[in-house]
Formats: structure tokens, C-alpha cells, sequence
């Protein structure tokens, strides 16, 4: 059974939190297995900040035959994010207006744009319930949100990694990575390799808090006390760089962090607590415990005001990124969490209100 690649096209103009709009969009998407007559199998999985449609591709550990997300019995769908690289309507797609590519006229798109835009291809698919709603990162930003707009949609919803609002700490590291693409001379030209250079000096920063100290311990130390001309940790760095520019645009990276940091579920909803309050969902909550740009204490307090949320903890080497490399750790604590929900027994929720008792 192979995955199905395929683009949905909107026609009409699609308003953007900012005020501003999309004369008309395309999003590219996956699905891989079928729905089924009642409806009832779709998982809808939501991808972070470079990744894309190609769930089999990034998340190969989860999703496939015999794997937890297995779509022999499950209807699995992953979009393209608007403002991305990989086929959804982006700053290298055509403006209708001038019918040149937008470039550095692309509009900032929110979280909360993203899953409207997810929305409009849910109703075209003739999605009415979403068993499982799953992302990390970036794609638990949507997922929280989707939550949040649709609160009988999502049976299960499963944060990874992921936050509320996003916090001072990880908008300074992306304000760092913009900095590092604007003074690439190159990043004021219109052309789809502008500012390569500037993001790939982006996405090195970036490495930093997708890791962490242990991770680089363990990984790039010294190979010996010689004085190395290049050391382990400064060719990674460059690797990194030139591995995305292989496969990304500046543009797509500019904006794709403008839209990581509006992240926060408590804007126009009367504040981040009452917004996460009004989630129906069944919710498991995961984090990272070597996490530097997400840390616990976001996925902690995501899970307390959630109602009836559960919570899990990964150890895991690799920090951030983990929620891309631990598989095996991550469909343990999901099949955990899908047996006590069958138990109807929710140890963190019990702990949440033990403490608030206190
Ligand atoms: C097919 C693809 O491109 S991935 C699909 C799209 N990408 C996404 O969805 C984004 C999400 N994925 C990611 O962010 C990453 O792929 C992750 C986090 C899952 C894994 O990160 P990786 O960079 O593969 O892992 P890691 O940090 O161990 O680096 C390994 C790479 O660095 C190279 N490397 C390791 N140490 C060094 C060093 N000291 N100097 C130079 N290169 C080094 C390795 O040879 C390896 O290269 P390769 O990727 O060409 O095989
Ligand atoms: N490595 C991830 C980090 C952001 O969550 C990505 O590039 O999408």
C-alpha cells in the first residue's frame, strides 16, 4: 500500500490573522491508507518547522505497516504548511496579483492561519472526526490550536514537545536566526537562492537548541588532544547548514519561524488558561526531558490546564530533536497512555488535582 501524493487548491481569498490575505491557496498533502464507512480511523499528523508531507519520510519510526500509526487500518493525513517549501502555497509561489513569485512579499502566517487553512482541506476529504490528532514542535503548535477551534473534532490529541505559547527564549532564538539571513547580502534579491548563506548559519544556531550540551558530549567531542585543524563540532555545524540548503529556502525558513512565534493559544481567547480549558479532547502530553528550546515545564503546564490530560516524560540523549529520533520511546508512552485510557485510569490528572488541592 503506497502513499498517495496529492494538492488541494482553494480558489477563493483566504483572510490571514495579520489582516492580510492569500488571493487563493494550494496545499499539498499525503494520505496513506483508506477511511473507512463510518469515518472513524483518520489520523491527522502535523509537521514541524522544515519537515513536510512526507510523514512516512520523517517520522518512519511511528507511521507505516505494523508501526503505531498504521495506515493497513488507519486513514493518515499530513499537509504541507502554508509558507513551507514542499508544494503548499509559499513565498516561491506565483503572487496572482504582479504573477511573480511573492519572495519577500509573502505575508506572515500564523499557527492559527495554518489550521484554518487545515480546515478547509479536512471538510474537502469529508473528514467529520479526527480519531487522532498528533504533532511535535511546531506541529503540536497546531495540533493545541486545532483543539482549540474545533473542540468536537479530535478524539485524541497528542502534544510532542511542544507549547502553548511560545516563550521569550525560543523567539530570541529565532529573532537570532532572521539576523543571521538578513545580513546575507544576497537576502534583499529576488531569487529562490537568496540568503541561502544567512540560513545556513540559521539552521546551525538552530542545531544549538535542537540539542543540547550531553548531545554534542556525546557526539562531536575531540577525536584526540591534537591541535585538530576542524574540530568534529565545526564541521557538524557546516554540514548542518549545507545539508538544508539542499533542500530549503530561505524565504520558507524566514517565515515558517515568524509563524513559530505567534504561537499562543490565549490571543483574543480571554488568556492561554481559559483557551486550553475549553479542549474536549482526549489528550496525552509529551515531553522531553533534555528539551533546551521546549522545555518540560511548557509540556507540564499544557497538561495541567488541559482538562483530564495525561502526562508523559522521554529521556531521551538528543534534546529537542528527540521528538523526531525516539520512536521506540515514543510508541511506548502512547500505547501506555491508550491502555490506561481503556483502564479509564489517568494518574497525572489525578496528580494535578492533588496538587491544586494543596
Ligand atoms: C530526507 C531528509 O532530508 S529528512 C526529511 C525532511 N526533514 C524533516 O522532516 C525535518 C526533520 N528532520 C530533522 O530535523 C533531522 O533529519 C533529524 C533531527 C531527524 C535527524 O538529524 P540528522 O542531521 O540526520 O542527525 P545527526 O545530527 O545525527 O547528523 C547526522 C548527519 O551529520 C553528519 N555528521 C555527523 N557528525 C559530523 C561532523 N562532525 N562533521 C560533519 N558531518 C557530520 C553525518 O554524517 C550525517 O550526515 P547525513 O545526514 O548526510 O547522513
Ligand atoms: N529538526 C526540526 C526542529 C524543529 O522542531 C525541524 O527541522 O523541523
Amino acid at each position: 500500500m503506497q502513499a498517495e501524493f496529492r494538492h488541494y487548491h482553494y480558489p477563493h481569498t483566504f483572510p490571514l490573522e495579520s489582516g492580510e490575505s492569500l488571493a487563493k491557496l494550494d496545499l499539498a498533502y499525503q494520505t496513506w491508507g483508506q477511511m473507512n464507512a463510518v469515518g472513524d480511523n483518520v489520523i491527522w499528523i502535523c509537521h514541524a518547522f522544515t519537515g513536510s508531507q512526507d510523514v512516512a519520510d520523517w517520522w518512519q519510526g511511528l507511521v507505516g505497516p505494523g508501526k503505531l500509526f498504521n495506515p493497513e487500518n488507519n486513514f493518515i493525513v499530513c499537509a504541507n504548511i502554508l509558507g513551507s517549501h514542499y508544494g503548499s502555497t509559499g513565498p516561491l509561489s506565483t503572487d496572482p496579483s504582479t504573477g511573480n513569485p511573492y519572495f519577500h512579499s509573502f505575508p506572515d502566517i500564523s499557527i492559527r492561519d495554518v489550521v484554518h487553512s487545515f480546515e478547509l482541506l479536512r471538510k474537502e476529504l469529508g473528514i467529520h472526526t479526527i480519531k487522532t490528532c498528533i504533532g511535535g514542535s511546531m506541529g503540536g503548535q497546531q495540533a493545541v490550536e486545532w483543539g482549540i477551534i474545533c473542540p468536537d473534532l479530535i478524539q485524541n490529541l497528542i502534544l510532542v514537545a511542544t507549547n502553548a505559547v511560545h516563550s521569550p527564549w525560543g523567539v530570541a532564538f529565532n529573532e537570532s536566526q532572521r539576523m543571521a539571513i538578513e545580513v546575507d547580502k544576497t537576502w534583499g534579491e529576488s531569487h529562490p537562492k537568496a540568503g541561502i548563506e544567512g540560513m545556513k548559519a540559521a539552521r546551525a544556531t538552530a542545531l544549538i537548541s535542537y540539542r543540547n550540551y550531553e548531545t554534542y558530549q556525546v557526539t562531536q567531542s575531540r577525536q584526540d588532544h591534537s591541535l585538530e585543524k576542524t574540530l568534529r563540532a565545526v564541521s557538524y555545524q557546516r554540514y548542518q547548514g549545507e545539508k538544508l540548503a539542499q533542500r530549503f529556502n530561505a524565504y520558507s525558513y524566514y517565515i515558517l519561524s515568524k509563524m513559530m512565534d505567534s504561537q499562543d493559544v490565549g490571543r483574543n481567547r480571554g488568556g492561554i488558561i481559559p483557551a486550553l480549558k475549553q479542549i474536549k479532547s482526549n489528550t496525552l502530553v509529551i515531553g522531553i526531558k533534555s528539551d533546551a528550546l521546549f522545555p518540560i515545564v511548557e509540556q507540564e503546564f499544557l497538561a495541567k490546564h488541559i482538562p483530564g490530560a495525561s502526562f508523559q516524560v522521554i529521556d531521551s540523549l538528543y534534546g529537542h530533536d528527540g521528538f523526531l529520533i525516539e520512536s521506540g520511546l515514543m510508541t511506548k508512552a502512547i500505547r501506555l497512555w491508550q491502555k490506561l485510557q481503556l483502564l479509564e485510569v489517568n494518574p497525572m490528572a489525578e496528580f494535578f488535582r492533588e496538587l491544586e488541592q494543596l
